[in-house]
């Protein structure tokens, strides 16, 4: 985990939010296809801060992709890594703290989250996040015949939970530059900082 910073001297709103998050985190939570990974990734860019995603750290310490450990060792072995990486992982901040979609259900995690991070819900409809993750097979939870209703059901039981976040951002088809702009907003206006922090268009960006 190398310190990522891409913003050595940050603009006055900036560096108030910096100064207000301290050595807490900013994590995204919500469900699978929302865009945390995405989102979480051009936030960090743009305030300058580490990017972590939970999932990429998950499959760096165990050198397996997700579906292999899901496949190998089950689902209740990745909840029990995930919970610690994601521990780990909080006591390095501050950065950018993507979780895989299950983690925030997790009481230990929950508590974790939010003693050392700010977290934000990105919402998100099923239609959206049908198109989302239908480009990609890397999610078992949704390797089967139904993944719609795999989602739907997901929604009906993750959502209550999702909505003790810190905040919560309602995402939908637009550009992530867009999403982003949103998510720094909430934050500065949770953390009380004032003006505004601006997202500028292309900068790097990959899956
Ligand atoms: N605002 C957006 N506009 C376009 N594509 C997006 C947007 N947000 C996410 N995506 C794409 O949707 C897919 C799922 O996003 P991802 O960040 O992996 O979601 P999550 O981590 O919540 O499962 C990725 O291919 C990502 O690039
Ligand atoms: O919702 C879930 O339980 C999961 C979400 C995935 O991450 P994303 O939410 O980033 O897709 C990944 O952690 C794993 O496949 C399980
Ligand atoms: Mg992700």
């Amino acid at each position: 985990m190398t310190p990522d910073v891409q913003t050595p001297f940050p603009d006055a709103s900036t560096a108030a939010l910096l100064e207000r998050l301290g050595a807490r985190s900013i994590v995204f939570v919500g469900l699978m296809g929302a865009g945390k990974t995405a989102i979480g990734r051009k936030v960090s860019q743009v305030l300058g801060l580490r990017f972590i995603d939970s999932d990429h750290e998950i499959e760096s310490v165990s050198r397996m992709t997700i579906p292999e450990l899901f496949e190998r060792y089950g689902e209740a072995e990745f909840r029990a890594l995930e919970q610690r990486v994601i521990g780990r992982v909080l006591e390095s901040g501050p950065q950018v703290l993507s979780t895989g979609g299950g983690a925030f259900m997790n009481a230990q995690t929950r508590s974790a989250i939010a003693a050392q991070g700010v977290s934000v819900w990105l919402r998100a409809d099923l239609d959206l996040l049908m198109e989302r993750v239908s480009k990609k097979q890397n999610r078992p939870l949704l390797q089967n015949a139904d993944p719609r209703a795999v989602l739907a059901k997901l929604m009906d039981e993750r959502y209550p939970v999702y909505g003790l976040a810190d905040l919560t951002v309602a995402t939908r088809d637009d550009r992530k530059e867009a999403i982003a702009s949103e998510v720094i907003e909430a934050l500065c206006s949770h953390l009380g900082v004032p003006g505004r922090i601006h997202v500028s268009e292309g900068s790097e960006d990959h899956e």
